[in-house]
């Protein structure tokens, strides 16, 4: 019997059909995939199955009874639960009390204190049961990526959670801690609980799921056994049309002057330590490590959002004397940040808005804004990007997460940079736009800018860089020419400790 069943469901936002006859159903321990382009409507299929929005018309099926998901605790009552990449964790909470976070902790015997043992047995039988390896005692903003998603993972567990919605699980994970994650979801799919996993990363969905569902511009185009399909055929449902990779080609343009010289460059925070790095003219440069190598901290320490305690950085022939995000951006330098949440974008301001507003200089004359070429241009970037919206002045917030990410990339290219730092650039957007992005990124260097690239993504890295740092610690574990490196050759410096640390140039 079907675990949850959905019949003809809708919702519209405006006039806009955010979702139209869907039909859908998951069963007990399968892993059932949803996949479409950004923006195709798999969040709000999402929000409407956890009681985050009502739907418009249609049937919701549990169990096989009829059911009013009216609000998020009515799911969990039930049995459903989403973790989702923005995560739901106070970060200054420890482990236990993130996973009793909203549920009665067990009361002492005298009943006014904690019963902390209690607390704390039972988060054991649970990591035991899961094979799940968590120090509780520390606090959330301590643990990495993985570690908070398994915390959520278990808190969904604490609430006997039936089905479990998965969403960009994987987004800002390596491969090594993918594998942890699936390891985890086998377990909770042996017992019974459903997965469902909204992923844009083809590779996870074939080798994770039972049945994949394709959403294409609010409706269901196909539910298909993965085992009689191929990632082509997947992509081509996703947009109907014929799908080609760009292929891994070598770069002509020589490399030219520096644009970025980075020397013993650490942070206050230790987060960085004693990095040197140079980036020239037309290199694409990528950075790998694992969670909490650093990656993040070194480019936020570069663009001047972290304070420095030695080294320097020299941005064309010009040293930087201050953290200072303003100096660089006149300096031609942006960041793609990867929390474009809170970084990134003004969720209440319109596209055109957050687009312009670092340039509106550029579309200024006196003390007027020179409005017709300013919405010109937004619209212009919005084609080439393909961002999905209803036009210039729609409200970012409204837009999808991909279609989020791709004005923040358009707002870095309306600037005309010499030099990019991306972080995590093409996470959560579909391999179109993924491919898109690449493609750019390659023009803007051929063009003669500098590109600075991280991303948890080992093959993107190795697909899009010139060469590329391996970060161990905070420390550069080695630089490797992009030209016959192996997977393998980089996850063994990611692991390195210390003594092994070396240079190899190719
Ligand atoms: N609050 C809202 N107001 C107006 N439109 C919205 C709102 N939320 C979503 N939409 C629109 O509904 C459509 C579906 O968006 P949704 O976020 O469900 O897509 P998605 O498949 O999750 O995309 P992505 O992969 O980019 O996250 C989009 O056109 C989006 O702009």
């Amino acid at each position: 019997m079907s675990l949850l069943k959905v019949a003809g469901l809708n919702k519209k936002f405006g006039q806009h059909y955010a979702l139209s006859r869907i039909d859908f159903e998951i069963v007990p321990g399968e892993i059932h995939a949803l996949v479409g382009e950004n923006g195709a409507g798999k969040s709000t299929f999402i929000k409407i199955v956890t009681g985050v929005y009502a739907p418009d018309g249609g049937d919701i099926i549990w169990q096989g009874s009829p059911v009013v998901i009216a609000d998020p605790s009515d799911a969990r009552r039930i049995g459903i639960n989403v973790v989702h990449q923005d995560r739901h964790l106070i970060p200054s909470f420890t482990g236990y009390e993130n996973l009793y976070l909203g549920l009665p902790y067990p009361k002492s015997k005298t009943g006014i204190g904690v019963h902390w043992k209690q607390m704390r047995q039972r988060a054991a039988r649970l990591m035991e049961e899961y094979g799940v390896r968590l120090d509780m005692n520390k606090t959330a903003d301590r643990m990495s990526p993985p570690e908070k998603t398994m915390l959520e993972i278990l808190r969904a567990m604490m609430l006997e959670c039936k089905l479990l919605i998965l969403d960009e699980p994987t987004a800002s994970l390596t491969d090594q801690e993918t594998e942890q994650l699936f390891a985890l979801i086998r377990k909770l799919t042996e017992q019974g609980t459903a997965i469902l996993y909204v992923s844009h990363r083809m590779d996870e969905i074939f080798r994770l799921s039972d049945r994949i569902t394709v959403f294409r511009n609010g409706e269901r185009v196909a539910t298909v056994n993965r085992n009689e399909t191929d990632k082509d055929r997947l992509i081509s449902l996703m947009n109907n049309s014929e799908y080609k990779k760009s292929n891994r080609e070598e770069r002509a343009v020589p490399p030219g002057e520096p644009v970025l010289q980075v020397k013993e460059l650490s942070t206050e925070d230790g987060k960085v330590d004693r990095v040197s790095l140079q980036v020239r003219q037309g290199e694409i440069v990528g950075i790998f490590g694992l969670a909490g190598a650093g990656r993040t901290e070194l480019l936020e320490a570069i663009y001047g959002l972290r304070r420095i305690s030695g080294g320097e950085i020299v941005i064309r022939g010009l040293r930087k004397k201050e953290a200072d995000p303003r100096q660089s951006l006149d300096q031609g330098v942006v960041l793609i940040p990867e929390e474009r949440k809170r970084d990134g974008l003004i969720m209440g301001m319109s596209i055109r808005e957050n687009m312009t507003l670092p340039v509106l200089r550029k579309f200024s004359s006196g003390w007027k804004i020179r409005k017709k070429p300013e919405k010109a241009e937004t619209k212009r970037w919005m084609e080439d990007m393909n961002v999905k919206a209803s036009g210039p002045e729609q409200a970012v917030g409204q837009l999808s997460g991909g279609n989020q990410q791709k004005v923040v990339f358009a707002k870095a290219l309306m600037s005309s940079p010499v030099l990019f730092l991306c972080d995590e650039p093409t996470q959560a957007v579909d391999i179109m736009t993924r491919d898109e992005i690449h493609r750019l990124l390659k023009h803007q260097a051929d063009q003669g800018c500098a590109v600075l690239f991280v991303s948890s993504d080992l093959q993107e890295v190795l697909d899009i860089s010139d060469r590329l740092y391996v970060l161990h610690e905070g420390r550069i574990a080695a630089e490797l020419a992009n030209r016959s490196v192996t997977p393998e050759q980089v996850l063994a410096y990611c692991f390195s400790q210390g003594k092994e640390r070396g240079h190899q140039h190719g």
